[in-house]
């Protein structure tokens, strides 16, 4: 119950985070005090239906749907690490932190783990030790990073699911998510960055990066879910993220466990 109280309180601050509104106007539009409201996003404020049916106006939700969104979050961050699988562009370092904030769990990019134990970028890293050199360095912090993390949201790099080990290390101690999307919108997104480097000197690096999606994609395909970036478009894919990880198949959760 303590908890369930917890995760409301989170939810109530995430909200009324992204609607931009201040405690002030939150109580305002929702007849509640700020006082009140304070305690209840600190996780101390045990509501009552009726002033929760309030809240949940205020914040565009019902009630059931608020509390809804408050359980997923709790059984949703029991199912361990979990990886953000996808190809340049799927949104791995724009929907991790995002969903990492939802669960209360750290956010860690993969990449960034091997670009500080190398202390290069990773442009430096290929470059001067070549690709076997950064896949060895990936899988060694792959594994120190599940040594020591038992929950969190790892994004890993667009090229890990090609690299047999660090594949089945990511299988057997993750759940594994890939994030789709569209050929030309993984494109889009690239570009749309600010990152040209595909097209500098290769006008073929469209066809090539349609040509990687093909032949990765029954490797991201052994990810335990998969949402569709393209359709669900960031804020819904999270959405779906929170969702999909807390239902009891993927959580280990069930009514008789709780
Ligand atoms: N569902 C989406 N709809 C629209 N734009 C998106 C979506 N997901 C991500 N983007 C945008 O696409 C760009 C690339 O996203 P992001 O950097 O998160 O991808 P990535 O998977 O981390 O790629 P990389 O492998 O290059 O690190 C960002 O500008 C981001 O805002
Ligand atoms: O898609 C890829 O092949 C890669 C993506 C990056 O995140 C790095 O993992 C590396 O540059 C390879
Ligand atoms: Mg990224």
């Amino acid at each position: 119950m303590i908890d369930l109280l917890r995760l409301l309180g989170q939810r109530v601050r995430e909200l009324r985070l992204e609607k931009g509104l201040s405690l002030r106007q939150l109580a305002k539009a929702s007849g509640l005090s700020e006082r009140f409201l304070s305690d209840l996003e600190a996780g101390r404020g045990n509501i009552s239906v009726a002033r929760l049916a309030d809240v949940a106006a205020a914040l565009g939700r019902t009630a059931a749907g608020l509390l809804r969104e408050a359980e997923a979050s709790g059984e949703a961050q029991r199912v361990g690490v979990i990886s953000l699988l996808g190809l340049r562009g799927a949104g791995k370092s724009t929907i991790g932190p995002k969903l990492a904030s939802r669960l209360g769990l750290p956010f860690f990019e993969l990449d960034g783990l091997v670009e500080s134990r190398a202390e290069l970028s990773l442009a430096e890293l290929f470059s001067i030790h070549g690709e076997d050199y950064y896949r060895r360095l990936e899988r060694e912090e792959l594994e120190r990073f599940l040594a020591s993390h038992d929950r969190a949201v790892l994004s890993t790099g667009g090229g890990i699911v090609a690299h047999a080990e660090s594949l089945r290390v990511l299988e057997e101690r993750t759940v594994m998510v890939w994030l789709r999307a569209d050929a030309d919108d993984h494109w889009s997104r690239v570009v749309g960055q600010g990152d040209i480097r595909p097209m500098a000197d290769r006008p073929a690096a469209k066809a090539e990066l349609r040509r990687l999606l093909v032949d990765r994609e029954p490797l991201y395909a052994k990810a335990r879910l998969q949402v569709d970036t393209t359709r669900l478009g960031i804020a819904g894919a999270v959405d779906e993220l929170v969702e999909r990880l807390a239902q009891p198949a993927v959580s280990g959760t069930s009514a008789a466990q709780q």
